[in-house]
């Protein structure tokens, strides 16, 4: 089945399902943190009680000590009122605490879920989306989700604890009175909820425009030689200019939408006090409210619209995290589509692999294989030649199962290849790309890559491991040897020493089959016949496939595969396969 996996395309089901699954993903991220965010709760829980209490004991001593002037009861009431406010700070200061930890394990836990399912996704993945967004994603987007919880979210809790108490109390002193001061309340309400999803909508396309900077960076200085080499620093610069001004008008539009809550809030709690203040007089002048009870009053509408007004910007904090979430959980909820299948029985006296009837496109509307099927015995070498762009190296993926096809079936010791562990296949199935890829670190390193065997070998037993390999004529080709320093650009080697490094990291995998994608392109006459000959002494079962458009390479293959135009032909000697490359069925 072909899988969308262009995370700026994705159809409208697969955002829900990624929301959903994502939202369950985080509950599971932070359920060990039960415990902290339990006494973070309880902590400013405790605050908003303090908070709440101080205004009632205010109106009490006014009624009940000021205005019968016991001063002896007001200096214990502010005794006791200072020891709730010192309690107060307290455990504002613990929530703060226990949630910047929260916050922070958070972060750290998400940006390594995020990274270990980028490792999980197939190759598509990365053919569909930018590294500069993905990079975006991880960082920006994940610390947007750490803000709102680090920050935000307990003062959201408490704030809604402190309204909802003050409300309470606001019904409670006075019902009528009450109703009079929470009418704009509702307002509010009403206007959040139709506000919000054009607040977060706006924000969503400013992360996305962040996202889409962060690659436009990402691409120029990947390709920095190219643009100076063809001068192209304007079309890259007018590019840069086009991609932040995107980002400067979304970050305008998103900055106000942000804003539009705290006026609103503000307007209508003023309105409030002024309501409750207009009829607070008219009760206390018919004798039905006493100045104590207003002065409560007054303080708990404070307390209800002050929290209301930081919601404001909570709110805003909040939209901003569910932008971020939603790019974060489009990954999360992303799987591979090359999942292990089960119950496979391999087929007896099988041949090491075969393509079977296999059809294959990189979209689901261009096939580009077509109703392929050949077999690769044991101990063989095969070459596959062909023009430019006939399907060689699609052939070579499809082998490594860097794709599945879309029809058909590929069987690898007569086994479909799909049941197969990836480390099992990998230890099975040695691939040099065509562009070799290198970490930063020494040359060792980078032969060792996803290589377990020789972990722990002192450096002369790995000395003799690469002379019983046949590789010490290569590593002097290296300066330093085993330790000549590698950076993950390649610049510091040559791209021909950059694919001896690729050579060295296979063989010594010691694979069942090696695939060399003009692995051999990039190296001198005498360094190929050096290559040749370590391929001839690999161990006898070991099966070679070899892209070439240098025919010679393949001289002493067994058997010649013609690809062209999708479609693959044995080419009998290597006569056939020149006189094929000559009349040649170029690409449709
Ligand atoms: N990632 C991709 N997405 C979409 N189409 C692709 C992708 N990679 C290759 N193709 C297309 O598949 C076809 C076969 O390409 P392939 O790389 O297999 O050719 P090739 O024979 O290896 O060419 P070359 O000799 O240049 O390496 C080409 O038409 C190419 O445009």
């Amino acid at each position: 089945m072909q899988m969308n996996y262009d995370l700026n395309k994705l159809s409208e089901k697969q955002e829900k399902t990624s929301t959903y699954t994502a939202l369950k993903k985080l509950i599971q991220l932070i359920a060990h943190e039960r415990k902290n965010l339990l006494m973070a709760l309880m902590a400013i829980l405790t605050n908003s009680t303090l908070n709440l209490l101080g205004p009632l004991i205010i109106g009490l001593t006014i009624d009940k000590y000021v205005q019968t002037k016991q001063y002896h009861g007001v200096l214990i009431n502010a005794g006791i009122l200072l020891a709730m406010y010192t309690a107060a700070l307290g455990s504002s200061y613990m929530q703060t605490k226990l949630m910047g930890g929260v916050g922070q394990r958070m972060l750290f836990t998400l940006r390594n879920a995020i990274f270990n399912k980028l490792q999980q996704l197939p190759v598509d993945f990365f053919n569909s989306n930018k590294a500069g967004d993905l990079i975006s994603r991880v960082n920006n987007d994940t610390d947007k989700l750490n803000q709102f919880f680090s920050q935000s979210l307990m003062q959201f809790i408490g704030n809604i604890a402190t309204m909802t108490g003050a409300g309470i109390a606001l019904l409670f002193i006075h019902y009528k009175l009450g109703v009079v001061a929470l009418a704009p309340g509702v307002l509010i309400l009403l206007f959040t909820s139709v506000v919000s999803p054009w607040v977060k909508r706006k924000n969503a396309t400013n992360l996305k425009s962040v996202g889409g900077m962060s690659a436009e960076i990402q691409e120029s200085l990947n390709n920095f030689k190219v643009i100076i080499a063809f001068n192209r620093r304007d079309y890259f610069r007018k590019r840069f200019d086009e991609a932040n001004k995107d980002n400067y008008s979304t970050a305008i539009g998103a900055g106000l939408a942000n804003n539009i809550f705290l006026p609103v809030y503000s307007f209508f709690s003023s309105i409030a006090q002024l309501l409750v203040l207009a009829c607070g007089i008219y009760l206390i002048s018919i004798g039905d409210f006493s100045i104590g009870l207003l002065v409560s009053y007054l303080s708990y509408a404070t307390l209800f619209y002050n929290p209301l007004r930081q919601l404001a910007a909570l709110w805003t904090s909040f939209q901003v995290a569910m932008a971020g979430w939603d790019r974060i959980s489009q990954i999360l909820s992303l799987e591979s589509n090359l999942p292990t299948v089960q119950n496979a029985l391999a087929e007896p006296e099988a041949s090491l692999l075969e393509f079977r009837n296999v059809h294959f496109g990189y979209t689901a509307d261009h096939e580009i294989l077509h109703n392929i099927s050949f077999k690769l015995e044991r101990g063989k070498t095969y070459a596959l030649v062909g023009p430019t762009g006939g399907g060689k190296t699609t052939t070579a993926s499809l082998i490594a199962r860097l794709y599945d096809p879309s029809r058909g079936t590929i069987l690898l010791d007569g086994k479909d290849i799909r049941s197969y562990d990836p480390l099992e296949r990998t230890k099975k199935i040695g691939f040099i790309l065509q562009e070799p890829f290198l970490f930063t670190g020494t040359v060792k390193e980078n032969i060792l890559y996803g290589n377990e065997l020789y972990l722990n070998h002192t450096s002369e037993q790995f000395e003799q491991v690469i002379t019983d390999a046949n590789l010490g004529g290569l590593l002097a080709l290296f300066e330093s040897g085993l330790e000549t320093k590698v950076s993950s650009s390649g610049d510091s080697i040559s791209l021909g020493q950059k694919q001896l490094i690729a050579f060295m990291r296979a063989v010594l995998r010691n694979p069942d089959l090696l695939i060399l994608d003009e692995a051999t392109a990039n190296v001198d006459t005498i360094t190929e016949k050096l290559l040749s000959d370590i391929l001839d002494k690999l161990p006898q079962h070991t099966t070679r496939v070899i892209i070439a458009h240098r025919l010679n390479t393949i001289e002493n293959a067994d058997e010649i595969f013609f690809v062209n135009s999708g479609e693959v032909t044995r080419a009998g000697s290597l006569d056939d396969a020149v006189n094929m490359l000559l009349q040649g069925k170029r690409v449709s």
